[in-house]
């Protein structure tokens, strides 16, 4: 590990992210200690009937699909109970994180079909947008499509190239284009609407409107070295929203793409400004 788990839970700290580290396992695991209240049940179920109504209409169908094979929204998911289906789905399990974690480690659970879900929820007055994620954003926005043979082996596939990328020096660009792909991906199919891909959006009731249906978003068409050299602020709205073509021109993008090459050309040079993308 690159950075020790005291090291980085006073980073988080001095961010004013308030995941608890003090408990961590090397992994940067937890238990996920299920014992939430009544009133934290009642914020999950109004997230999740609100974000449902909009995902309805705004997410891709492949997220769609996921939310059908995962089922029952109705409590807050109990960790090990949605692993024992996952598993049986596509080899994927959850883990319980404190918050955000490395990059390093994050990777290396995707690598081993290991998803990070935070284990603790937004509250009431933060129903519509949150600055870090919480368990509603990584379950409700990411836990979906690993139910989905394709994306379960892409995210796998993720994790280890994005290992290479950062033994490289890349750790940054490589976080990039996660960001802008899996977080705040859009997507527009030839013939189909524009939909939202990304997990930032799904969990999001204001964003989400916000990156598929306003005027003012500022929307550019995917271009991997593009991606993988343009800056994102994790606590605002984004300033740009890379539009993919398919899934299948993301994936044989990352397939293709000499990372590399494209980390050795940029990655001590100015990077790009989303406002200007
Ligand atoms: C790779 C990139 O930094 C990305 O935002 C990762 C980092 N760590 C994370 N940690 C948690 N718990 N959840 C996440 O979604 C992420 N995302
Ligand atoms: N903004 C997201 C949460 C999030 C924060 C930072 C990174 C990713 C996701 C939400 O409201 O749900
Ligand atoms: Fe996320």
């Amino acid at each position: 590990m690159t950075i020790s788990i005291a090291e980085y839970a006073r980073e988080c700290a001095a961010q004013g992210l308030r995941g608890n580290y003090s408990v961590c396992r090397p992994d940067f695991t937890v238990a996920q200690d299920y014992d939430y209240s009544e009133e934290e049940q009642a914020v999950w179920r109004t997230l999740c009937d609100r974000q449902t109504k909009l995902t309805r209409r705004l997410a891709h169908r492949a997220y769609l699909d996921g939310i059908d094979a995962l089922g029952l929204l109705e409590r807050i998911p109990d960790f090990g109970e949605v692993s024992d289906r996952l598993r049986r789905l596509t080899g994927w399990e959850i883990v319980a994180v404190p918050g955000l974690i490395p990059a390093e480690p994050f990777f290396g659970h995707l690598a081993a079909r290991r998803f990070p879900v935070t284990n603790w929820l937004r509250t009431q007055k933060e129903l519509d947008y949150i600055v870090e994620p919480d368990m509603f954003h990584d379950f409700f926005g990411h836990v979906p499509i690993l139910t989905q043979p394709v994306f379960a082996d892409f995210m796998q596939a993720y994790g280890e190239r994005a290992g290479e990328a950062i033994a490289l020096g890349g750790d940054e660009m490589i976080t990039r284009l996660y960001w802008y792909t899996a977080e705040y991906g859009l997507m527009q199919e030839p013939g189909q609407e524009l939909k939202a891909f990304g997990a930032g959006l799904m969990s999001s009731f204001t964003e989400l409107q916000f990156a598929v249906e306003s005027p003012d978003a500022h929307r550019v068409p995917f271009d991997l070295e593009t991606v993988m050299r343009t800056t994102y602020e994790i606590d605002k709205f984004q300033r740009a929203y890379f539009v993919l073509p398919s899934f299948d021109a993301l994936r044989d993008a990352f397939r293709t793409a000499d990372l590399a090459a494209i980390i050795g050309r940029w990655k001590d040079k100015p990077a790009l400004d989303p406002a200007t993308v």
